[in-house]
């Protein structure tokens, strides 16, 4: 580290308030050892050298990406192992000097002597060594069998094809202690993780769930779309997840399954859940995903009719998500009040910043209770918070209005309009497209066209409230009169 960055350093980190004492420490560089402490002056004992605020210390809790992610951070496996704190740390580097800790991390290294960075002549030299198994790993098959690029690949493979498959009860297989829970692979702290804990556990993202449930006969493989999101998720064993061959020869397609697998002691068991007939294809299920998902996990899409509301070829699975952050600033532009405490209040008590719309078309209750809760009259909020207790999902008319401006809003997201996305599906043109492309296009067609459905859904009872409440406002007026002539 250079003068000029080691000074940069300590000015920043005193600017993030902490405090080293420069008189007595200074940060030099030591030859043959890089950057390094010196004592300036004498230090007695038991003197501070310098002290470091909690929040200056840069890591998943202190770092705002996984809020901004909200639920996706857990869903993809971030909250395990150090593939989480690895992206915190890339995301605050692209943020160039709006991060925190901009000044700290133009100090780190950028190179390193471990053997990890090593070529296969310097990593010879180790051969025999605790350091490298060459019997094991050989330098000549590094670049072909051991790259980031299989590394990948590999991980590709087990979220496209992998299934669960628990131990069966009672099963110990002897000198099976690869996966003992209780031995050193268990610890995840910084210094002496194991590493197949660190990065790439979300690579071993399980496609298939099989709760074992202890009943007589033939377990089910039972297969789940969302079981990234279930608490059990959390707790998974990395050892249940299986590559299964034969199994995974199997496709799917949306609601076509005519097989499941089924697990015994000694074997699994693919059975037809339906007469199949010669000629026509097994299909399994991989739970029915929204195309986003089948086009990040398995790499296509699915294409079958459309229920009404909707009409042509999708995803009736097919999902869109609106943030509540969106709403939020929709909101703003209406109210007078900060909403601030009322967003952080529904943040602790519903745990949704994301809300999910589907090809139904219909608005999330989640999300109507979200938007009545910001427009709440002051007292009716404070009685809500007091009492714990969300608004009920009913739609009035300007939950209907901000409701338009949200769904206009999230429809600009987009770069491209539906209608552009249909010309591009076109049969005359879609030969144009590259297979990736065409794909892209099909995800963001399918949300589209759930925001379309929503807003013309919305737009309607937005008018049919307005004729409503006219309605109710000349029975009021009449009623009204009605009361004075009472009175
Ligand atoms: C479990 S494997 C099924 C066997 C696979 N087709 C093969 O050739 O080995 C999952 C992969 O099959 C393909 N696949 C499965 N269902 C599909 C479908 N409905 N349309 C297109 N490709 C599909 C995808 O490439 C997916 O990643």
């Amino acid at each position: 580290m250079s003068e000029q960055i080691a000074s940069g350093f300590v000015d920043w980190f005193q600017s993030q308030h902490g405090n080293l004492d420069s008189a007595k420490v200074g940060i030099v560089q030591f030859p043959g050892h890089g950057r390094g402490a010196v004592a300036l002056q004498d230090i007695p004992e038991d003197y501070t050298l310098f002290t470091i605020p909690r929040d200056l210390t840069l890591s998943t809790r202190t770092c705002s990406l996984p809020s901004l992610m909200g639920q996706a951070w857990k869903e993809h496996g971030l909250h395990e192992g150090w593939a989480g704190l690895i992206l915190c740390m890339m995301w605050e580097e692209s943020r160039g000097a709006d991060s925190k800790w901009s000044g700290y991390l133009a100090t780190l290294p950028n190179t390193f002597d471990t053997p990890m960075f090593w070529g296969p002549e310097d990593l010879n030299e180790l051969q025999g060594t605790a350091v490298n198994r060459t019997d094991l790993f050989p330098a000549e098959k590094h670049s072909q069998y051991f790259s980031l690029e299989r590394y990948h690949l590999m991980g590709s493979r087990i979220l496209s094809r992998s299934f669960t498959v628990e131990q069966w009860k009672g099963e110990h297989p002897e000198g099976d202690d690869a996966h003992d829970d209780d031995d050193e692979a268990a610890d995840t702290s910084a210094m002496d993780v194991d590493p197949e804990e660190a990065p790439g556990s979300s690579a071993a993202e399980p496609t298939e769930s099989a709760p074992v449930d202890g009943s007589d006969g033939p377990e089910e493989l039972q297969v789940e779309a969302d079981d990234e999101d279930s608490d059990d998720e959390d707790h998974e064993d990395p050892a249940d997840v299986a590559m299964v061959p034969m199994a995974d020869m199997l496709n799917a397609r949306f609601e076509s399954e005519n097989a499941k697998l089924f697990y015994e002691e000694r074997e699994l068991k693919m059975v037809s859940t339906k007469p199949i007939k010669a000629g026509e294809q097994i299909w399994n299920t991989y739970g029915d995903p929204p195309n986003s998902d089948l086009l990040r996990r398995y790499g296509h899409v699915d294409l079958v009719p459309l229920n009404p509301p909707l009409s042509g070829l999708g995803n009736p699975g097919d999902v869109v998500e609106v943030r509540a952050d969106l709403i939020v600033s929709v909101a703003s532009k209406k109210v007078k009040y900060d909403l601030k405490e009322r967003v952080d209040w529904w943040l602790e008590e519903a745990d949704d910043d994301v809300f999910v719309l589907r090809t139904d078309c219909e608005l999330a209750e989640e999300l109507v209770s979200f938007v009545r809760l910001l427009l709440l009259p002051k007292d009716e909020w404070e009685k809500a918070a007091q009492k714990s207790k969300l608004p009920k999902p009913k739609l009035d008319k300007d939950v209907l209005a901000i409701a338009v401006d949200v769904l206009e809003k999230r429809l600009k997201e987009y770069s491209t309009t539906l209608e552009e996305d249909e010309a591009l599906l076109a049969p005359e043109r879609i030969g144009e497209l590259s297979l990736n492309k065409r794909h892209a296009v099909i995800v963001r067609l399918g949300e589209k066209r759930i925001l379309r459905g929503t807003l013309k859904d919305v737009r309607v009872k937005l008018i049919a409230s307005a004729g409503t409440s006219r309605k109710r406002g000349r029975e009021e007026e009449k009623g009204g009169k009605g009361k004075k002539a009472r009175k």
